[in-house]
């Protein structure tokens, strides 16, 4: 379905446009936010670069504080900033948690029930999103798309990085939930949207675990702060990721950032660093 543009804001010689869609794989309106850099036109379509946020955010924070836009206009890539779950399904205990249900989709299609009802946030990102992206804003090029993300949003650029091969030319995640299985945020999510005894599945959706099989090549930047409690408290665990890179032969960089926490004044001192990242394999 078409997308009602709701607001259009000027951001550094762009864009940014505010859009809502009714979304069939999530079965609600779903609101997001698209930049557009001055460069995009019909006749110079701009590559696009995908930011999946964190638990309990929506398309706002990014477009708002993560500070892509300055680099995304230089580069002329557009930024596609969707929102964390559906919205609004009422569905018993759905607005109850911070890290489950409303704002915590964790980028996967749940297949347990009740959620399995409208929780289908990774048909919605790799599928029914980009394809009304693309038919809708001729300014942006289909064919060069890149992924990024947050903590959950972090998990869920690269696991869909790795779970799609090929429809994503760059991959690089802020303080990513790596290993969502030996974690408590992860464990909660895939036990809710899985069911606690289908281990075969979270696998599928467990970064570390999708590497190991991983038959393609990698160029995943990742930057974590020290000064992040979450990183502290087991949530992210990048050296497992790591670890299974090196035995797998896989490029993965893992750049440890002292002193930085888990907030958007982490992603905002990076961010340009993620878009240059993205524009050696989307601007070719
Ligand atoms: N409220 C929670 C913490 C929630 C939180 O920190 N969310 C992060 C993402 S965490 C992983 O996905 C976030 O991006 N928040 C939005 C923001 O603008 O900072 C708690 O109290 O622990």
């Amino acid at each position: 379905m078409s997308f009602e543009i709701t607001a259009t804001i000027a951001s550094f010689g762009g864009k940014l446009l505010k859009l809502a869609h009714h979304a069939k794989s999530t079965s609600c309106q779903m609101k997001l936010n698209l930049y557009l850099p001055p460069s995009a036109t019909p006749k110079t379509p701009a590559p696009l670069l995908i930011y999946l946020a964190g638990l309990t955010c929506t398309g706002d924070n990014g477009a708002e504080k993560g500070f892509f836009q300055a680099a995304a206009s230089k580069k002329g890539i557009a930024i596609l900033y969707p929102d964390t779950s559906p919205r609004g399904l009422n569905i018993a205990g759905e607005d109850e948690s911070y890290d489950f249900g409303s704002g915590a989709g964790f980028y996967v299609d749940a297949t347990k029930e009740p959620w399995s009802k409208g929780y289908k946030m990774e048909s919605y990102i790799t599928d029914e999103l980009p394809q009304a992206v693309f038919s809708q804003f001729r300014e942006i090029d289909g064919g060069r798309v890149g992924i990024t993300g947050h903590s959950m949003g972090g998990h869920g650029a690269i696991s869909l990085f790795l779970r799609h091969p090929g429809m994503y030319k760059s991959c690089s995640a802020f303080a990513p939930i790596t290993n969502p299985s030996e974690c408590a945020w992860g464990q909660k999510a895939f036990a809710g949207y899985f069911g606690e005894e289908n281990k075969s599945k979270w696998a599928e959706h467990d970064s570390t675990e999708l590497l190991k099989k991983f038959e393609g090549e990698t160029d995943i930047l990742i930057d974590v702060g020290t000064g992040d409690n979450f990183y502290k408290q087991g949530q992210l665990l990048p050296e497992n990721f790591e670890k299974a890179a090196k035995e797998a032969g896989k490029k993965v960089t893992v750049r440890y950032q002292e002193g930085y926490d888990h907030s958007y004044f982490f992603i905002s001192s990076f961010a340009g660093e993620h878009v240059e990242h993205a524009a050696r394999y989307l601007c070719k």
